[in-house]
């Protein structure tokens, strides 16, 4: 199936944000009752399928052309944000052909800003971020992920998420952990949100779901 495949029964957007607090199950790691199971279960394996050749086609890029429009997302970035000083803006190191921002997060430090990295505590948990500075001790946290060592839980002014995949209604397809969209729901101020990634990721539609949470801003390198 591709983007344009529209063999996918319509998934369904909001005109407003949806409540579905009842489809929550309370305790650890609760998991979403979808309101139709059988559209999820089609979306799931589309989105699977879906990160699977986006992936691979972000692997195949060289790595000089991924310097190339890592720095182009970079620049738009410094744009975006704009005064760093006395922000808390959380990125990622990179993994998996994602844009790699590690030389401008180095660069907000040094004018002032402050770099906060995710840390996946548990799966179905939300992330938490912990401040990071060039040269801070790191370990591998689950799936291999560099995490700072140590520090405690901060909730950064700006997020910035990468993407797997996004649509022009500014939803974004991750690895399928739903840990952004938890984060998201979880944090008691929304941050503003800035999803990163290759113009070549756009996506006819992600079908969102009653979960998923659009990105304030997609920045991509054209
Ligand atoms: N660089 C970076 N760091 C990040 C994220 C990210 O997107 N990029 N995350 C953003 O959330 C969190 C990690 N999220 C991840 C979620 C799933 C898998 C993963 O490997 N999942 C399994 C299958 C998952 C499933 O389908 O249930 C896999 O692909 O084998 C990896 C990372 C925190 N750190
Ligand atoms: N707020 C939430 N509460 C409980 N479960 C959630 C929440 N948000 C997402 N999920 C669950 O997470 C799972 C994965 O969702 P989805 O396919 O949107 O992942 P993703 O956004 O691609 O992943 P990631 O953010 O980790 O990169 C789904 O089963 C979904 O129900």
């Amino acid at each position: 199936m591709t983007d344009t495949d529209d063999s996918l029964p319509f998934a369904g957007e909001y005109a407003s944000p949806p409540c579905f607090m009842h489809e929550l199950e309370t305790g650890e790691g609760a998991q979403l009752r979808h309101p139709d199971p059988k559209l999820w279960n089609d979306v799931t394996r589309w989105r699977k399928a879906e990160r699977e050749r986006l992936i691979a086609a972000r692997l195949a890029v060289s790595p000089e052309e991924r310097i190339v429009r890592s720095n182009r997302i970079a620049e738009k970035l410094t744009v975006a944000i704009g005064r760093v000083k006395d922000q808390l803006i959380g990125v990622y190191w990179p993994i998996r052909g994602e844009p790699d921002l590690r030389k401008w997060m180095t660069d907000i430090v040094g004018a002032g800003g402050r770099i906060a990295l995710p840390v996946v505590i548990k799966k179905g948990w939300p992330l938490e971020f912990r401040r990071w500075a060039p040269g801070d001790p790191m370990e591998r946290g689950i799936w291999n992920i560099l995490v700072p060592s140590h520090g405690p839980s901060v909730q950064p002014g700006v997020v910035i998420a990468p993407l797997v995949g996004f649509d022009s209604a500014r939803y974004r397809l991750g690895y399928g952990g739903g840990f952004f969209d938890r984060t998201l729901a979880a944090m008691p101020a929304r941050p503003l949100v800035i999803g990163v990634g290759y113009a070549t990721s756009k996506l006819g539609s992600i079908y969102p779901q009653p979960h998923d949470i659009p990105m304030d801003v997609i920045l991509t390198d054209e």
